[in-house]
């Protein structure tokens, strides 16, 4: 029996009459590389909003770590343990990169319910989550850049800071929503290299429409064409498949 961290039943979004999303069940296995695929307009994004609770499906439901998560809103998602990253990480150019981890440890961390119960709480956490932030500069390979400034640092440095606001939320799963769009060829390794030493030990699940980078980093992937699954497999057994290759090339042999 396999080891379900994520799945969806009967997932659907309907805006009026279109489906946005239509019926998608996803099973997600705990440590698996999944990449969402899709030519334009398949859902993809759809799909991703509904995961992280940005929106509420019309029908089925999202299950997280065996927890009906499909009525709980982003923030609590996060608590949980289903992060996400970059088009919705902020990293704060003002702060320094250490101020912007902290930050993202904190919100993430807070269990009160009230001001008042959150105040009280606040000093023992102060320490957990210091030490938690040191943990993570490390591992995102920050450590003694701590004091320096976002603003001002070179790009990838910044997409780093970004995997590291991600990490600090703690994530058992990390959403990642085209992570690479606009980069050059060069950036686009660099940072998936990256995800891969940094959050190589957690599940994702990258949104992703460039084919040839999926099949490079996937464990399986699943193909959506009309806010349906269209195909799901190992990079190979979904290249190999008629059907995708119609969706992504219109039948024209790659
Ligand atoms: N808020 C909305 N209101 C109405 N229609 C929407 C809304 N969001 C998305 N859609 C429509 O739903 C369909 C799926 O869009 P979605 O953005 O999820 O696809 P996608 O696979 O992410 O595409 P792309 O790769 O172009 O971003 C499209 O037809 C889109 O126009």
């Amino acid at each position: 029996m396999t080891d379900s961290i994520l799945k969806t039943q009967n997932l659907t979004k309907e805006f009026g009459k279109l489906v946005a999303v239509d019926d998608v069940n996803l099973d997600i296995e705990r440590g698996e590389f999944r990449s969402l695929i899709g030519p334009n307009g398949a859902g993809k994004t759809t799909t991703f909003n509904l995961l992280t609770g940005a929106l509420r499906p019309t029908h089925g439901s999202v299950t997280f770590n065996g927890e009906d998560v499909s009525g709980l809103p982003p923030h609590k998602r996060v608590r949980r343990g289903l992060g996400r990253s970059f088009q919705i990480t902020n990293v704060f150019s003002g702060l320094t990169v250490r101020e912007n981890v902290r930050l993202a440890a904190q919100a993430a961390r807070h269990q009160g319910f009230t001001p008042v119960e959150e105040f009280l709480d606040r000093k023992d956490s102060f320490d957990d989550v210091n030490e938690h932030t040191d943990r993570v500069l490390e591992r995102s390979g920050l450590l003694g850049r701590g004091d320096e400034l976002a603003d001002v640092m070179a790009y990838g440095d910044k997409r780093r800071l970004e995997i590291a606001i991600v990490l600090a939320t703690d994530p058992e799963m990390v959403l990642l929503d085209e992570p690479t769009a606009g980069m050059s060829a060069e950036e686009t390794r660099e940072t998936m290299d990256l995800i891969d030493e940094v959050l190589s030990d957690r599940t994702l699940l990258l949104i992703e429409h460039d084919i040839d980078l999926v099949m490079r980093v996937s464990d399986r992937i699943t193909v959506l064409h009309r806010g349906q699954v269209l195909s799901e497999g190992t990079p190979d057994e979904v290249s190999e498949d008629p059907e995708v290759r119609e969706a992504y090339f219109g039948g024209v042999e790659a």
